[in-house]
């Protein structure tokens, strides 16, 4: 059976190319500049086993040259060019990589590495041109060659007279159209731009002409134009120097120059992993919480280059929605990256690179616990919510991973401490770790709730983060002991003696306490006597999952479902507004309700709960004023 070739309509492929596969048209650039830094590489590759080629570095580079009058574009390098076959094979055939097939010619080492793969990138010049030439000389020929191309039908090779080894690329720009201004491609600020974007690590220098107006040499006061070629890119990326040599400066410097913060980094880490990934990465931590952190407008995600060619501004998929808030770079040369270079083919690596990342973000984060305190409190001032979040959020699965980097406000120690410290000190007869909340430390310490918990020398953390409470609840112990609020029905903290002579209270008062629940209603689940208050004559408390801090933090939700917390008003005996309810009780009801009602708005308003009807409370105090 005869076997036929496949034929593909080169003209359609082209322009298919061209418009479907890169998102960008500025992309152009990184591509050309990718094939120029390969063409440089291979005369190096090939001096390294072949002794009659010389390799000096300096002789070596990339220059770009905008030319407004003509509106043109020249990408010119001085790499191993192409000869009439090879132009012919590489530039008149999509998809054949001259690039991947000297990959394999040369059996590159460890660490050498080519750009090029795909074959296509040379066609995205066609993105924003109306045409292309090429002059090109080989190292290995002594004639030069001209090949020419509108892209649309076909091309032409011919003879030309090319004094140097290398190839020069003149893009003719198309017109500018309405929403396409083809000439932002010849201003030099914004070429500069993206070669700062996406080739600033080229190992090569990419050069252009830079015209800067410098003061005339005898008038000081008059200025002239002075051109000047310069490097546009750093070549030389900071994650590939050695760490010794760099000094904090640098690494701050790195994180000004890409814009990740107005702030100084307040921490980095600079990995190298050559395992079953290979990738290098410098991570910052933010000192100060960016301005949209806590909005929706907010992105995560990490720089991603591929052997120093940007690939992607910000990888999501690097980090964990709870270190969000780590800026910073990966470059590796395990990706398998797709056509375009814009996106990665499978996630394998990726996934592999991520998981490290957060390791290692993790035992930084807890080395600068242990080793900074003064620096790690920082950090969880403007991001320890974050981490909260995340041993909250699905459905607590990274808990274990979080619980020891998160701090709490302690009654005690008045300052923040972790889980861990407050259970070492935990005195023998203790069993829970306690905890308040309210919107302000001072708020909480306050709180009529507290006074028991504090009376028996226990220490009380004060959570005053709308997530504390989720996240804990979350975590539900720690160190085999049990969260507890202080605000919960069953403390369980008095002496036989004060239960039994509660019990006996609570006999003797039950009536009173029934009326006052009765005169409340639905309001509350029941009326009690407290033993947990010493100086203050109510508070509320609340029985069941849901305390009074999260149905107020639910009821903020949109979908809140009306979550209720089962409320108990707590009333104490001792206080003597205690006496004047059991007088009441026996001689006058129009009293009793009204110290009803004035006492348990006074228990919401300790609380922050809102005050159902103002007006009536403030008539109600003036009643018992008169
Ligand atoms: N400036 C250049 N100097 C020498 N050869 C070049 C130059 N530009 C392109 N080539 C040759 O043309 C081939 C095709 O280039 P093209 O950019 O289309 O694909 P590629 O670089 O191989 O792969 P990719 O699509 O992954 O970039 C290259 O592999 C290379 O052999």
């Amino acid at each position: 059976m005869e076997k036929k070739q496949f034929q593909a309509e080169s003209k359609r492929l082209l322009e298919m190319m061209v418009h479907s596969i890169y998102s960008q048209k500025e992309i152009f650039l990184r591509e050309l500049i990718s094939n120029a830094s390969d063409a440089i590489d291979k005369i190096y590759y090939k001096a390294l086993t072949d002794e009659s080629i010389t390799f000096h570095k300096d002789d070596y580079y990339i220059k770009i040259v905008p030319n407004q009058d003509d509106r043109t574009l020249t990408i010119k390098d001085t790499g191993i060019g192409m000869t009439k076959d090879e132009l012919e094979e590489n530039l008149g055939t999509i998809a054949k990589s001259g690039s991947l097939a000297f990959k394999k010619e040369v059996d590159m080492q460890e660490g050498q590495e080519i750009i090029g793969q795909f074959g296509v990138g040379f066609y995205s010049s066609f993105m924003v041109a109306e045409e292309v030439t090429v002059y090109t000389r080989s190292l290995h020929n002594e004639e030069g060659y001209k090949w020419h191309s509108n892209g649309q039908d076909g091309y032409t090779i011919e003879a030309y007279d090319k004094e140097d080894i290398g190839t020069e690329i003149v893009i003719k720009l198309k017109e500018n159209e309405e929403e396409e201004n083809y000439d932002q491609f010849l201003e030099t600020y914004q070429l500069r731009s993206l070669i700062k974007k996406y080739s600033d690590f080229i190992r090569y220098p990419i050069k252009m002409d830079i015209t800067e107006k410098q003061p005339k040499e005898d008038n000081e006061e008059e200025f002239i134009d002075v051109i000047e070629e310069q490097t546009i890119n750093s070549m030389v990326p900071i994650w590939r120097k050695n760490k010794q040599e760099l000094q904090d400066e640098d690494y701050n410097q790195f994180y000004q120059e890409k814009h990740f913060g107005f702030d100084k980094p307040l921490s980095h880490l600079h990995v190298s992993v050559d395992g079953m990934v290979r990738f290098q990465s410098i991570l910052y931590i933010p000192e100060q919480l960016p301005f949209n952190y806590y909005s929706q407008d907010f992105e995560k995600g990490l720089e991603l280059y591929s052997n120093g060619v940007l690939i992607m501004e910000k990888c999501a998929d690097l980090l964990p929605d709870y270190f969000s808030f780590v800026r910073g770079i990966v470059d590796s040369e395990d990706l398998s990256l797709n056509i375009s270079r814009e996106i990665l083919q499978q996630d394998r690596q990726v996934k592999l690179i991520a998981k490290n990342i957060e390791k290692k973000i993790k035992n930084h984060l807890q080395s600068l616990l242990k080793n900074d305190r003064d620096k790690y409190e920082t950090f969880f001032d403007a991001f320890g919510r974050q981490l909260k979040y995340g041993v909250y959020s699905e459905f607590g699965a990274n808990k274990d991973k979080l619980k020891d980097l998160i701090l709490f406000y302690s009654s005690k120690e008045k300052k923040l401490v972790t889980l861990k410290e407050y259970v070492e000190r935990m005195p023998e007869d203790q069993e829970h770790i306690y905890y308040a909340t309210g919107d302000s430390h001072d708020r909480i310490e306050k709180l009529p709730q507290t006074e028991l918990v504090k009376d028996k020398g226990f220490e009380i953390l004060y959570f005053t983060d709308e997530i504390d409470e989720f996240a804990i609840k979350m975590l539900m112990n720690y160190d085999e002991k049990e969260f507890k609020s202080v605000s919960s029905g069953d403390l369980n903290l008095e002496d036989e003696e004060t239960k039994k002579e509660a019990e006996k209270q609570l006999e003797e008062h039950k009536d009173l306490f029934a009326e006052m629940k009765e005169l409340l209603g639905d309001k509350i689940k029941e009326v009690r006597l407290s033993t947990r208050l010493k100086s203050h004559p109510v508070c509320l408390s609340a029985e069941g999952d849901v305390s009074i801090e999260m149905e107020k933090v639910l009821s903020q939700m949109p979908d809140s479902q009306n979550v209720q917390a089962n409320k108990v008003l707590e009333i104490n005996n001792k206080h003597e507004v205690f006496q004047a309810l059991v007088n009441a009780h026996e001689s006058d009801k129009e009293k009793l309700k009204l110290y009803t009602n004035i006492l348990y708005n006074q228990a919401l308003l300790i609380e922050g709960l809102p005050i159902e009807d103002p007006v009536a409370l403030t008539n109600d105090m003036c009643k018992v004023m008169i």
